[in-house]
This record gives C-alpha cells, structure tokens and sequence, in this order.
C-alpha cells in the first residue's frame, strides 16, 4: 500500500480544480509562498490610483497591459454618465475617475470609461466581455472578484499593493488556500434563486466559516444553474471569508461564452474547449473540508442583522439573541437587531421598507431584470417606497430597454438608473437616509453600508421587487 501511495504523490496525485489552475500557474515558491501568473487583472477607479502613481514613480512599464482591462464603477453617479468624469459633483470620485482615464491612456491598458456603453460594474463587465475564462487566474482590487469563479477560473480580491505588483509583474505572491467542497444535491425549487442558495449557505457555513479555503460548488443544483446564477452564487463565496469560489467549467460555461468578444474563435475555439473540459476536480479528489445542502430545503431568504449570515427565510422570525448560548453570538445578534430596529419575533414578511434597491455585481444582470420585471408587470411601486433598478453594465441596461424591461419598471414607478456600484455601497449620491429600511438585492448589510444609518434587508432580485410592491418585506404571489 505504502507503495501505492507514494506513487499517487510522485506520478500525478488527485487533485482538485484549484490545485490543477493553481499549479499551472505557479512560477515560483518561496518561503511557504508562491508567485502565481494572473492571466487577467481588472481595474476600477478606487483601487489602482495609488498602483499607478508608484508604477510612476518607479518609472516602471506595465509588464502586460494587453492582460488588464479597467472599469469606471464604484463612484460614478447613475445619471447624466454620457457627460463624462468632468460632469462628477464630487471632487474625490472626480479624481479617481479622471485619474483612470489618464492612467489607462498612459499605460496602454484597455478602459471602458464612464458612459461608455460597454461599461459597467467590473464583475459584470468582465464576463460580459468574455474577458474572464475557465481555468485562468483573475485578480482584482475588489472583493467580489470571487464573481468570475463561476468560470471555473481561479478569481479573486487583492490590495492595492498588489495591484501595483501586478501591473509590474503580471504575478502576485500566495499561499496557497485548504479545498473546500459545497455540493447541492436536488434541484431548487422554481421560486427559489440562486442567490437564496447563497444566503441560506451563508446561514450554514457563518461569515468566516470558509476562512483559509477556495469552495468549490457542485452537485445537481449548481450544474443546472445558468452562468449569471453561478455568477451570484460564487460573488457571494467571500462572504462566507473564502478565498475565492468555483464552478467547474461545462456546456453551459462554453455557450455563454461562445461569440463573446474576447473569446478565440474558429479552431482557437475548438482547442480552448478541448482544453477547458479537461477542467475539474479528478472524481477522487480529496476535498479539506466538505458540506452537504439538499436544494429542496432552500427557501426565499431575507437577512436580518448587519452581516450576510444573519439570514431567514421568507416565512420566519426575527430571532431571539437570548437563544444563543454563546455569548459573542448573543452579543452580535442583540447588536444587529438594536441597529436594524428589529423586535425579536416579528414575521420578517411585513417589515415596512422605505426603500428598494435592484442591482450590483451580485444582481444586476439580463436574467435578474427578467425575474424582477414578471414580478412587476402590471403593478405599482407601493406610494411610500422609493425604488430604484441600476442595471450592471451599458450593455445590460440596452439588452433590457431593447425587451421593453425598463418601461415596464418605469410605468410601475421604478427609476431606472445608468450602470455602475449605486447603492450598493453608497460611494455616489445614491445612499439610504439615516434610519430608512431598504431591501436589496446586493451582497452587504454591513452598519452604515448603503448611507448613514441605513438599515439593508438583502434578498433575491425576485423578493426586492415583490416587496417593492407591498411596500414591505414580501414574496412574489405564487401562481394558482
Ligand atoms: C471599494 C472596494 C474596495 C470594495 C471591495 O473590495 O469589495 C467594494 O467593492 C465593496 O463591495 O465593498
Ligand atoms: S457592486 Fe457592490 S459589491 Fe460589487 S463591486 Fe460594486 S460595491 Fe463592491
């Protein structure tokens, strides 16, 4: 046996589809650590000033600008974009947004600038593009960036420091991360979203339970996921304090991609989708950590608290801090509940809301409008609810204006805003008022998030727009 196994180590062991992107990628290991090749780096305005101006000051060239691509998101208002970073109120965001343009100019880096009509929120954007691909490295000065996992690339979030590595060297130094395996057995029910999946894990595993690990997400609920609904799934994987989140590459994977822009085409075609079925963990791949779900016990889910784990689904209760037997739990949920002025018992359907926010990298794609516009149709925003929808990219906003999406929500009462992060983070004037309750369909509730004061409700895009018609906490009426 002793044999066997050390053949299984020197003459290929099993591996998993991180290890597999991770070692093809390693050019180097140095003191527990490895410097990886990225093969895409994506830019937005806040991260990478500070990059470029000590690329500058080093007098350094980007190493491969043809492998980056920068995006206008975070601070760009959601109207007038057409009138370009000089028509921006604030300085600040004026500056950041001014300073990409040049700085992309400068270092031949392609830039989709604010009012472009391919631009957008950088994690949709990318995909979008066919920029982000299966079995690449991906970085990103932004958290989300775990949202292009769902390619099957190795995706995820750095410093600005290491945004400015990358621009020198195309390589970032890393330890390597534990595998964790999340497999959903059965399928979810029709009603029930990809982004329920992802909160009601996020209720499972904690806020930090996946710390130190890349996910990987499998099973028949996941396989039969579209690629924007395992796009919602993996941007949620840092939630859950992963590294990044993946989903093998398949079919699906291969169609949405096919006739994207960046994508090879003809034989180039024929060799990257000979090359990407090849990835995926080996069926005897031993995972570090495993977790079960079966779909059929994902309900709509709402969050309660201030981080995305305080989750219930659509027909439960605030809980009860006192139920906690752990002190630091009790603690943090008294704390969330004092902040989001919750009474423990109260039905979270029926929880009045002041305001509605539809979009971010989370959701903010064609097929969350769809959703979000047969909830709508034929309805009306509730008289004392302000309700906005920001589609995630231009491209977004024109596929929906060219369905009729947007008259639809426009009639009902909806804005309907120019792409970019909005209220999703409140970095633009689009922000809650203190004390006002609004449910989102964004990745975040965290205290004074989307504006002072402001208390987030987080859901699905079909939940947020159901409840932007009762005016309160609601789901959608079931037919029949
Ligand atoms: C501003 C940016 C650095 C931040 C992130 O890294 O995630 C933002 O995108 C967020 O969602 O909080
Ligand atoms: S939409 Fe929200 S979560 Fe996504 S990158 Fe922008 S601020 Fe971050």
């Amino acid at each position: 046996m002793e044999g066997q196994d050390l053949r299984g180590i020197t003459m290929g062991r099993l591996r998993t589809l991180y290890d597999k992107i991770w070692d093809a990628h390693a050019v180097a290991e140095d003191d527990g650590e490895t410097l990886l090749y990225i093969d895409l780096h994506l830019l937005h305005e806040v991260t990478s000033p500070q990059a470029f101006a000590g690329m500058i000051a080093a007098g350094r060239p980007v190493r491969r600008p043809e492998r980056a691509l920068a995006l206008s998101d975070h601070n760009v208002p959601t109207v007038g974009q057409a009138q370009g970073p000089a028509g921006v109120a604030d300085a600040e965001a004026r500056a950041q947004l001014e300073a990409l343009v040049s700085n992309t100019r400068r270092f031949g880096i392609e830039n989709f600038p604010m009012g472009d009509p391919r631009g957008g929120i950088v994690h949709v954007v990318g995909p979008e593009q066919g920029r982000s691909q299966p079995g690449m490295t991906i970085v990103c000065g932004d958290s989300h960036t775990s949202t292009h996992g769902a390619f099957g690339a190795l995706a995820f979030g750095i410093g600005t420091s290491e945004v400015e590595h990358t621009l020198a060297t195309q390589t970032i130094r890393q330890r390597r991360s534990l595998n964790m395996r999340v497999t959903v057995d059965g399928l979810l029910a029709p009603h029930v979203h990809a982004k329920d999946l992802a909160l009601h894990l996020l209720g499972v595993v904690g806020v930090d339970g996946a710390a130190g690990h890349v996910i990987e997400y499998a099973g028949e609920a996941v396989r039969a996921l579209s690629m924007e609904a395992r796009m919602t799934l993996c941007n949620l994987s840092i939630e859950m304090g992963a590294r990044a989140g993946l989903v093998a590459p398949d079919t699906t994977t291969f169609a949405y991609l096919e006739g994207r822009p960046a994508v090879p085409t003809g034989p180039d075609w024929d060799t990257a989708t000979a090359r990407w079925q090849a990835l995926g963990s080996d069926d005897e791949a031993v995972f570090d950590r495993e977790f079960w779900v079966d779909a059929r016990d994902v309900q709509p889910m709402v969050s309660w608290g201030t981080n995305p784990s305080q989750v219930v689904a659509i027909d439960g209760y605030i809980p009860d801090p006192a139920a906690l037997t752990d002190v630091d739990a009790r603690m943090v949920a008294g704390r969330a509940l004092a902040y989001m002025d919750l009474v423990p018992g109260t039905p979270v359907a029926g929880l009045r809301l002041d305001r509605v926010f539809i979009g971010s990298c989370t959701n903010s794609r064609i097929e969350d409008l769809r959703v979000v516009v047969e909830v709508v149709r034929g309805r009306r925003v509730a008289p004392h609810v302000r309700a906005m929808v920001v589609p995630g990219s231009g491209l977004v906003k024109r596929q929906a204006e060219e369905e009729g999406i947007d008259r639809v929500l426009r009639d009902a009462g909806f804005d309907w805003r120019e792409p970019g992060c909005s209220m999703c983070v409140g970095m633009n004037a689009d922000r809650l008022q203190p004390g006002e309750r609004c449910a989102a369909t964004s990745n975040r509730n965290f205290e004074n998030r989307q504006g002072r004061g402001g208390r987030t409700h987080l859901m699905s895009p079909a939940l947020a727009a159901a409840s932007a018609i009762a005016g309160c906490i609601a789901a959608p009426e079931m037919p029949g």
